[in-house]
């Protein structure tokens, strides 16, 4: 019998284990402030680093269905966007089943999701092509009053749809940047993780702190997380103080940065493409 050889792969096939291996890779990372990880279950009471990983591997048939219908259609355009929104509220379902009704990964699901078909339509163009995705209006959406929607109502803040519609500068212009900087300055490849983090921190409006913890919250998180690194960052003893009580602090205040996660997952989605190039 012969041998599956990793290259006879489909690409939708490899897609499907990059986005998955970086919702690990992201749930794994430790100490994130106020986030579930390898030490316990941060700010929440409803999620354990298990379920986290049960869910990433629920998604996985999400993503390689996402990856395929970007091959089919071949463009961005209406059809391919309400064909990703219907696949990814099935994928939100098996989620939902798999976590007993918890929401692990809604902001991964979208994130990840427009990242992934993208990547399969041309992955050289992937943030830009993910947004022009984000931007055209699935008809077949239903409008719930989600926690996101709830926070831009009362703040006006913009959420995981603005992000997304932006070409994901959280990602762009923080994230990648500052693991790049962290890897160049030798900090070691979780810290330089951990860093990316806290950069995607300093600016985002993550509706998930918003809506526990208000605008106290929000500016803990982005103080905190810009003190971490003016400290020197993860990989530094003062760094590491500040990454502490950021900790404390978010805890102490309820505020779960869930949104940085997601964009921590695709920050490092993009960087293992890049890789793969
Ligand atoms: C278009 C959607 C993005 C809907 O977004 P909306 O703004 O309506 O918001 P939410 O339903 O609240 O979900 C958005 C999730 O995105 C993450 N997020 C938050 N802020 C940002 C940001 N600034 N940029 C990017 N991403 C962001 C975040 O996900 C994480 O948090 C989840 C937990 O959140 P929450 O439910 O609020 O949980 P808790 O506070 O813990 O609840 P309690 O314990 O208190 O009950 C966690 O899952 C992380 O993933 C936001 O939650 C899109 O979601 C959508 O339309 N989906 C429908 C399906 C679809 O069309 N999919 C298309 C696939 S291409
Ligand atoms: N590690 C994590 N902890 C809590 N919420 C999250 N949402 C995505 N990743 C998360």
């Amino acid at each position: 019998m012969r041998a599956l050889k990793l290259h006879e792969l489909s690409l939708a096939d490899r897609l499907a284990d990059m986005a998955v291996d970086a919702l690990i890779d992201e749930a794994d990372l430790s100490p994130k402030p106020a986030l579930v990880d390898r030490r316990g279950n941060g700010a929440h009471h409803d999620l354990h680093l298990g379920l986290m990983h049960a869910s990433a591997l629920s998604l996985w048939p999400m993503f390689k269905a996402m990856a395929e219908a970007a091959i089919e259609f071949g463009e961005v355009g209406l059809p391919l966007r309400e064909a990703l929104g219907r696949i990814g509220r099935e994928g939100e379902q098996a989620m939902l089943v798999t976590t007993n009704g918890v929401n692990t990964h809604r902001g991964a699901i979208w994130a990840l999701g427009l990242l992934t078909a993208s990547a399969a339509l041309e992955p050289r163009a992937i943030t830009l092509n993910a947004a022009r995705l984000a931007l055209l209006n699935d008809r077949y959406a239903p409008q719930p009053m989600s926690h996101g929607a709830q926070v831009a109502q009362r703040y006006g803040a913009r959420g995981a749809r603005e992000e997304a519609q932006l070409g994901f500068p959280a990602v762009t212009q923080r994230g990648l940047p500052q693991l790049h900087q962290s890897r160049r300055r030798n900090a070691g490849e979780q810290n330089a993780r951990l860093d990316a983090l806290l950069a995607i921190m300093t600016e985002l409006a993550d509706t998930c702190v918003l809506y526990r913890a208000g605008t106290e919250g929000l500016q803990a998180m982005q103080h905190g997380a810009q003190a971490v690194l003016n400290a020197g960052g993860s990989a530094t003893l003062a760094g590491r103080r500040s990454l502490h009580a950021l900790d404390n602090q978010l805890l102490a205040l309820n505020a779960s940065p869930g949104g940085a996660a997601d964009l921590l997952a695709a920050c490092l989605f993009i960087d293992r493409l890049d890789g793969a190039l």
